[in-house]
């Protein structure tokens, strides 16, 4: 409890000391209000004294520059939902889905369900009073940008949440209106039914159902289709909530998993890929705190919506094949981000040389000219079987490339393919890439070899056998050695021929991949060298500035694999 104070020689004091943290054309307005004395408080509990106010007025007219701390404001998302004692809907999923979307979540328990991957074994409903206490609790004391909900399962519980939220309200309300667990117990009875659809819906910004749900709020409805979910989106909106999702996760016979989004004036159809797995515990719960989450952090709808269905897709996708629990529906992992760090380094043991034989190497400027992105061409090499790629981007923004090699990495990584950064170092770690080529007037490899960790691959190129030498000595897995044909890819590239290759493979202690100029004509001649470390080919133009990237890996895959097995029988 806060009360007002008469000025003391004790506070006057302290305020002198809050002026010496002001900019000097603030004083004489302070010294105003000091005198006026009004704004002085203490707090009873502890007798401190609170020149809160006095710092706030004082804020509040600043023109410039103040020594006051800059404000830290956290997203914040309250949830207010059932607990799941398996963790993986209700309260818990809430809690995980916002930390995951970095927003911090405060929770209100409505019941406590004693639960699992087999079924719900029983639900102990929280009082209304409670709620309502636990509710003034949090609103009264923290600024929530929004408010979620979930298993409301009782009328006095709906109630007395509909008064806090008129009493406290919030930039956004997400409701999911939850009936019944995905094991098919119910978590909340018809008795919720006119406080949702009369008292609650109004005030909402989202509402979410499932297709049952859907089909509950409307009386019964069927909602089987797309056209059906289309059909109770609108008719659920007319109950007075701003957007409707139907969610179409237990949609029958669709090998897609469609949502329906309905913002008062038209449909959006969200469309993801259907991931075939166990683990959907928790997915209604977590897309509305996704939605949520995105909100408070100052989204649209339509971009939260989007970001949600697009974290559950790759949450579902990363935890397809875990474990949890007996029963038939398993929760998923919602920090999947944190994990992938540690999966996604290529290979712990060494680096293998057979992987040099179809070495991919991106050109932006190709790209740009046949309207590609890096990651669709490096999606299209590795399909037809490049067998490891190097993003050479000379030009690119920093920003725009980091973004771009996680995209390729994540491609690379699903076919098995190593990907390497050239000569950005930074963008290799920043993504963790599985290595980097340097050139020879890149950083040294020795000092790259301090920089990455162990295991990632480093390559160097070279033309002359010293440099070949020195690369062994730098720590290096493989060289690049070229160009072995005239290329238009290099400024001022000096060719060293069929003749100078040979060479440099015969002084390498190290693998050798081929670079310049090299096409599905001149392939069998490189590889007819007949020198063992040399492993493959490198190849920009070849694949990058033709029309169809796919085919023309594909052929030369043929080709360079064909040329190897001769080389093994010869
Ligand atoms: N197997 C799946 N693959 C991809 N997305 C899914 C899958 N199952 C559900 N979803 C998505 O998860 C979200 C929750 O959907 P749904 O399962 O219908 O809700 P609820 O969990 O409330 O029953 C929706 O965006 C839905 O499209
Ligand atoms: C406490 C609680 N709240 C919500 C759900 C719904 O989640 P789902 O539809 O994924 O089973 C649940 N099972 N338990
Ligand atoms: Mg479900």
């Amino acid at each position: 409890m806060v009360r007002k104070r008469k000025t003391s020689a004790i506070l006057v004091k302290k305020i002198m000391s809050y002026a010496q943290l002001l900019p000097a054309h603030l004083h004489s307005q302070l010294f105003k209000q000091v005198r006026s004395s009004s704004f002085l408080c203490q707090n009873s509990k502890t007798n401190q004294n609170i020149p809160r106010r006095l710092v706030l007025n004082v804020q509040a007219d600043r023109s410039s520059a103040t020594m006051q701390k800059p404000e830290m404001k956290v997203p914040h998302v309250l949830t207010v939902a059932g607990s799941d004692s398996g963790g993986g809907a209700g309260i818990q999923a809430d809690l995980k889905a916002c930390a995951a979307r970095q927003v911090y979540c405060s929770t209100v328990v409505t019941a406590v369900t004693a639960q699992n991957t087999v079924g719900v074994q029983g639900v102990d409903i929280m009082p209304e009073d409670f709620v309502a206490e636990q509710l003034k609790s949090v609103l009264s004391d923290m600024d929530v940008d929004v408010v979620k909900t979930g298993m409301l399962p009782s009328p006095g519980i709906v109630r007395v949440l509909c008064q806090s939220l008129r009493e406290f309200p919030v930039k956004a309300l997400v409701v999911d209106p939850v009936m019944v667990s995905t094991s098919g117990d119910a978590l909340a009875g018809p008795s919720v039914l006119d406080g949702l659809r009369e008292e609650l819906l109004p005030l909402a910004n989202i509402v979410t159902p499932n297709i049952k749900e859907a089909s509950v709020l409307l009386g019964g409805v069927p909602v089987r289709s797309v056209s059906d979910m289309r059909a109770a989106a609108k008719l659920i909106h007319d109950m007075g909530p701003r957007n409707v999702l139907v969610k179409g996760g237990d949609l029958p016979n669709s090998s897609d998993a469609i949502d329906v989004l309905f913002d008062g004036e038209g449909f959006h159809e969200l469309c993801a890929s259907r991931v075939n797995t166990r683990n959907t515990h928790g997915t209604g719960c977590t897309l509305a705190s996704c939605i949520a989450a995105e909100l408070a952090k100052g989204s649209s709808v339509l971009e939260a919506v989007r970001a949600a269905k697009h974290f559950i897709e790759t949450a579902l996708d990363y935890s397809k094949d875990i474990v949890i629990g007996n029963g038939a529906q398993g929760p998923f992992d919602h920090f999947f981000a944190l994990k992938k760090v540690h999966q996604s380094s290529y290979r712990q043991d060494k680096f293998n040389p057979n992987d040099l034989l179809l070495y991919a190497v991106t050109d932006s400027g190709m790209n740009r000219k046949w309207g590609r992105s890096i990651s669709d061409a490096v999606k299209a090499a590795v399909e037809g079987g490049a067998t490891i790629v190097q993003l050479r981007e000379k030009h690119a923004e920093t920003r725009e490339f980091l973004d771009a090699a996680k995209a390729c990495l994540k491609i690379c990584h699903s076919y098995g393919v190593p990907l390497l950064i050239n000569d950005r170092i930074d963008i290799a770690l920043a993504c963790n890439a599985d290595g980097v080529h340097l050139g020879q007037s890149d950083m040294p490899a020795h000092v790259a070899r301090t920089l990455l960790a162990p295991g990632k691959i480093i390559g160097v190129s070279c033309k002359t056998p010293e440099q070949a030498q020195q690369a062994w000595i730098d720590g290096a897995h493989y060289i690049g050695s070229g160009g072995v044909y005239p290329t238009t890819t290099k400024e001022d590239n000096i060719t060293i021929g069929i003749d100078g290759l040979k060479e440099l493979c015969l002084a390498s202690k190290l693998p050798v991949v081929a670079i310049g100029g090299i096409k599905p004509s001149n392939v069998r001649a490189v590889m007819e060298i007949g020198v063992p470390n040399l492993k493959g080919v490198a190849v920009v133009s070849a694949l990058f500035d033709r029309e169809c990237i796919k085919t023309e890996t594909e052929n030369l895959h043929t080709l360079v694999s064909e040329a190897v097995l001769q080389k093994k029988r010869a």
